[in-house]
């Protein structure tokens, strides 16, 4: 029977999950992944095995996966089938928000469960989805340790300039601080760089981290120096359906002049803006670019824009920029979004391949460019097999 660790990447529409058999020395080997999307609507499951190779691929009947909690359920018990034959050493989580509390991952127990149930509110879209299937492992395997992994833990060390908002000082103390988010991702694309381009992976870095949430980070010997969202996921760029940073008088008016309350703007701000709200037809890049209505142009050109605006912004935290790396579903798959993001990036001499660029290279800068600009796919659910590894084998070791 080989070691293995499970992890699981829950979010407000989807559930991934993946198995890692613990190979020789640092080695994880893939044995399965697969996704349950669609919560809520038109769910689908699918997984294939570590070569691929399809293993399931089905809808769910209508309603089978109305909430989280359905749909957490038929994750389980489709693993529970699955799961013989492995020797479970833990169960990794990505765990959203972290709070002032977590600089990096821990083992979850009855205190640290209230803690994170504490954040809830600071991370509406993710945080209740990423603990829900923590607590119902708790209960059905009370043995099996989880560990839980931060977005937030990656930026902790920042110094303070990229930790503080101008307010007064008080609230910062309180906890309102500029948290930072996609840390993971952040994590595991810096450490694939020492691999794929060592000469740049201790210089001026920043990654663009282009999902379904987005946001980039300014990197400097690997370390995390400043990124674009800050106390929530909403900050920065817009998103698919998030706004991103808007003028806080718009807040204020939403509340004195319309009478909107809280909970109408945080439907407004988190599910109906960004490409959506700007487009009016849809959040995903790939609907955009397919469609010739001028509104999905407008919005893929804002969105490009503020990418462009950002990366200019981080510049500045870093003292110049030696790299551009673009990840993560619209950053490694939208060669288009990439050339409108460089193009406004022009003024600095940033410029792109063409056909390196449409081939997703590794490299997709010309050779002249002064920045080296990069492809390189994300992979968050790797970077919480290998603490969950390095922490619960470091705890069995402590005795
Ligand atoms: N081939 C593609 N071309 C353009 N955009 C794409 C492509 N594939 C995925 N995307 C975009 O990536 C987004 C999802 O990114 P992803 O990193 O998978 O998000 P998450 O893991 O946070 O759900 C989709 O909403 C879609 O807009
Ligand atoms: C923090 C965040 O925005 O995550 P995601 O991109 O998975 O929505
Ligand atoms: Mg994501």
């Amino acid at each position: 029977m080989s070691d293995a660790i499970l992890v699981i990447n829950a979010g407000s529409s989807s559930i991934k999950f993946k198995l890692y058999a613990l190979g020789a020395g640092e080695a994880l080997d893939t044995v399965f992944s697969g996704v349950l999307d669609g919560i809520g609507g038109d769910a689908r499951l699918k997984a294939k095995d570590g070569d691929g190779r399809p293993l399931d691929e089905r809808s769910l009947d209508k309603g089978a996966a109305a909430d989280s909690g359905a749909a957490q359920k038929i994750v389980m018990d489709w693993l529970e089938d699955r799961l013989g034959g492995h020797e479970m050493i833990g169960v990794g989580h990505r765990v959203v928000h972290g709070g002032p509390t977590f600089t990096h991952p821990v083992v979850v127990d009855g205190e640290v469960m209230k803690t994170l149930e504490s954040f809830i509110p600071l991370a509406p879209l993710h945080q209740l989805g990423n603990l829900d299937p923590i607590r119902l492992l708790m209960k059905e395997h009370p043995g099996l340790p989880q560990v839980a992994c931060f977005d937030t833990a990656f930026h902790r060390d920042h110094p303070e300039l990229s930790d503080r908002f101008a307010l007064p000082r008080a609230l910062y103390d309180e906890g309102v601080r500029r948290y930072g988010f996609h840390g993971l991702s952040y994590e595991y694309v810096g450490g694939a760089l020492r691999r794929l381009a060592p000469e740049i992976a201790d210089r001026r870095v920043v990654i663009a981290h282009l999902g379904s949430g987005a946001s980039l980070c300014a990197l400097q010997g690997g370390r995390s120096i400043e990124t674009t969202m800050s106390f929530t996921a909403l900050d920065g760029i817009p998103m698919g359906t998030r706004s991103g940073a808007v003028d806080p008088g718009v807040i204020l008016h939403l509340i004195e002049q319309k009478g909107m309350t809280a909970h109408d703007i945080g439907t407004m701000l988190y599910r109906e803006s960004g490409l959506l709200g700007l487009s009016g037809i849809s959040n995903d890049v790939r609907t955009l670019l397919e469609s010739d209505d001028p509104r999905a142009a407008m919005a893929l050109d804002f969105f490009s824009r503020r990418v462009a605006q950002a990366v200019a912004s981080l510049a500045v935290s870093i003292g110049g920029l030696d790299a551009l790396v673009f990840t993560a579903g619209i950053g490694e798959n939208a060669p288009d979004i990439r050339r409108r993001v460089v193009e406004a990036l022009a003024f600095a001499g940033l410029a792109l391949d063409a056909e390196a660029n449409a081939r997703s290279d590794l490299h997709v800068e010309t050779k002249g460019s002064p920045v080296a600009i990069l492809v390189v796919p994300t992979d968050e659910e790797r970077m919480i097999a290998r603490h969950t590894r390095a922490l619960l084998l470091a705890a069995g070791e402590g005795g």
